[in-house]
């Protein structure tokens, strides 16, 4: 296997791949030292804690190498009105007699802050607080691996892991460099200068500038949004999402952060802004930040002027990072012997953090539809299937933010709500009018986000009314009243409790 690009995707991809194949496969990893890497991707789904374990590695392993928090949710602010909040937390939704407690909460709303009310998390985001004690102890919520890991997160049926991580995503790249050519990876740092097709129109070789021929049976894409095996060498079509998805810059910062003294928000904080939103990322040693907003609404001057202004004066001497993102996917991901994982797959704005999300589950369904030498296309067509569908499903999610959000208060937020729609949303917007989202009428497909993280931006955004289910004027109402009781009580204690994530980091770093 000969993987092209060395960014978060491609050592990814070599990494997980010499976990799960050993010496069985040779694998190469080219990296060109001219070409730089996108140089953005901080915070993660809670799933990629099966990435590590599958490559035997613990958080002490590899989370100081890559000045690593914890994420307990992805804070939205002013998306409904300026001075509001909410929060889409990794905690399950919990059911009093067969109704999700969103439902219990619109038919008898006991604080204005439905998520408070339905989530311990979002009380612990609120006091800044660490999932973990000061000895290293999980909070309270008993979390057991169902029957050990699975083989895949698609399969994953546990329970719901109460947090992610926030990490240095280029120490990731070199943690993840180290882990695998210790393990028989080679690594060539070199620019690919030429794809050489056979008469198929197979990848036969790759020519680079200094070392030459490389040959190779599988070649991976991982060269960012060129896509320059699948999409150039291939011809492979790019499907864009921009007709509902208009965000398509960004201008990132890095913020020095003094962990003494600054509080380090257990939580990605997504903040609406007149042309898209400006994500904030706490790492121990500085804070990631950046503004996602649409060329058609604001000039790239602008967007980096609103975002040294929004973070203040430690901004001052931060060089901005300006990138032009390409949203979409290309049509089939894996073509002849081409597979591409990372941006040359596909991409959406990072809002919900999915593009690692995206990596770790190419990389999975990869080997679960691995072909032997007659690279039989039912394995092509299942593995393509997959990465397609939750994609897919990740852009209707998104697009929800936007059709939810209840801000109409310039051209820009009032367009999403008559943007184009993807096939289907629009039923099932309509739908959830009626009845709160569930398993039955959120995106039919695997892509990654339960049905209650359908709730949380439904009833986050606020624009979009919905209805309580009609039997809960029926039913006795006392047993959710007393869930809605004792989720309070648990919060209070687990803020009592718990140490803030400075504590929990300060102690960490004392003991290393
Ligand atoms: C603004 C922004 C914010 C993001 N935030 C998040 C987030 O919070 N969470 C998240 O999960 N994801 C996020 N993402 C996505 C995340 O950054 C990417 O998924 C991740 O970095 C993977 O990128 P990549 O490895 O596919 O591409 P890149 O990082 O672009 O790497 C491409 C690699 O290919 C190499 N290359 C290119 N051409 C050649 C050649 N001819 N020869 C040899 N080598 C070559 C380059 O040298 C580089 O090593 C964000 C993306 C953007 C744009
Ligand atoms: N399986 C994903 C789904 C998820 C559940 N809650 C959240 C919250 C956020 Cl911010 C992103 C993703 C998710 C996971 O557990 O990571």
């Amino acid at each position: 296997m000969v993987v092209v690009g060395g960014g978060t995707a491609g050592w990814m991809t070599a990494a997980y791949l010499t976990a799960a194949f050993g010496e069985r496969v040779d694998i190469t990893v080219v990296e060109s030292a001219d070409i730089g890497a996108v140089g953005v991707g901080e915070a993660t789904f809670s799933d990629i804690r099966h990435f590590f374990e599958f490559l035997g590695l613990a958080e002490r392993d590899w989370m100081p190498a890559c000045n690593a928090t914890y994420k307990l949710a992805v804070r939205f602010e002013n998306w409904r009105q300026p001075g509001h909040h909410f929060y889409h937390p990794f905690e399950q939704l919990r059911s009093v007699q067969g109704f999700p407690l969103t439902d219990w909460w619109l038919r008898h709303p006991t604080t204005d802050r439905f998520d408070v009310d339905c989530f311990v998390m979002a009380s612990l985001c609120d006091a800044g607080r660490s999932p973990r004690y000061l000895d290293g102890r999980l909070l309270e919520q008993e979390f057991v691996e169902k029957d050990g890991l699975p083989s895949t997160i698609a399969e994953y049926q546990g329970a719901q892991f109460p947090y992610a991580y926030h990490f240095e995503a280029h120490l990731l790249a070199k943690y993840l460099t180290r882990y695998a050519t210790q393990r028989g990876v080679t690594h060539v740092v070199d620019t690919v200068r030429e794809v050489a097709l056979d008469e198929r129109g197979w990848v036969s070789h790759l020519e680079t500038a200094e070392h030459g021929r490389i040959d190779g049976d599988i070649f991976v894409d991982c060269t960012g949004f060129r896509g320059l095996l699948v999409n150039k060498a291939l011809a492979e079509p790019f499907v864009s999402y921009q007709d509902s998805l208009p965000n398509d810059s960004a201008v990132a910062l890095q913020v020095p952060m003094d962990m003494d003294k600054d509080p380090i928000r257990p939580c990605t904080t997504a903040t609406a802004q007149d042309a898209g939103w400006i994500w904030t990322i706490p790492l121990i040693s500085r804070l990631g930040t950046g503004y996602v907003y649409a060329r058609d609404y604001l000039e790239p001057e602008e967007a980096e002027r609103t975002l040294r202004e929004f973070v203040g004066p430690a901004a001052a001497d931060a060089p901005a990072n300006h990138i032009r993102m390409r949203i979409g996917r290309s049509r089939r991901s894996w073509v002849n012997n081409v597979v591409a994982i990372g941006l040359s797959s596909g991409f959406v704005e990072p809002l919900e953090s999915t593009g690692i999300f995206f990596i770790h589950h190419a990389i999975e369904q990869l080997v679960k539809f691995f072909p032997a030498t007659g690279f039989d296309p039912q394995l092509q067509e299942g593995y393509n299937s997959s990465v397609q569908h939750v994609m897919d499903g990740v852009r209707e999610f998104l697009v929800l933010h936007y059709r939810g959000a209840k801000r109409a208060d310039n051209q820009y937020w009032r367009d999403t709500k008559t943007r184009a729609v993807p096939d289907g949303l629009a039923e099932r917007l309509e739908a959830w009018r009626s009845k709160v989202p569930d398993a039955g009428s959120t995106y039919p497909r695997y892509h990654g986000l339960p049905p209650y993280s359908y709730n949380c931006i439904l009833l986050g955004t606020g624009g979009i009314e919905t209805l309580p289910s009609p039997a809960l004027d029926l039913i006795d109402e006392k047993p959710a009243l007393a869930e809605f009781q004792a989720i309070r009580h648990k919060a209070r204690a687990l803020v009592a409790a718990l140490p803030t994530q400075n504590e929990y980091f300060r102690r960490m770093r004392e003991g290393s």
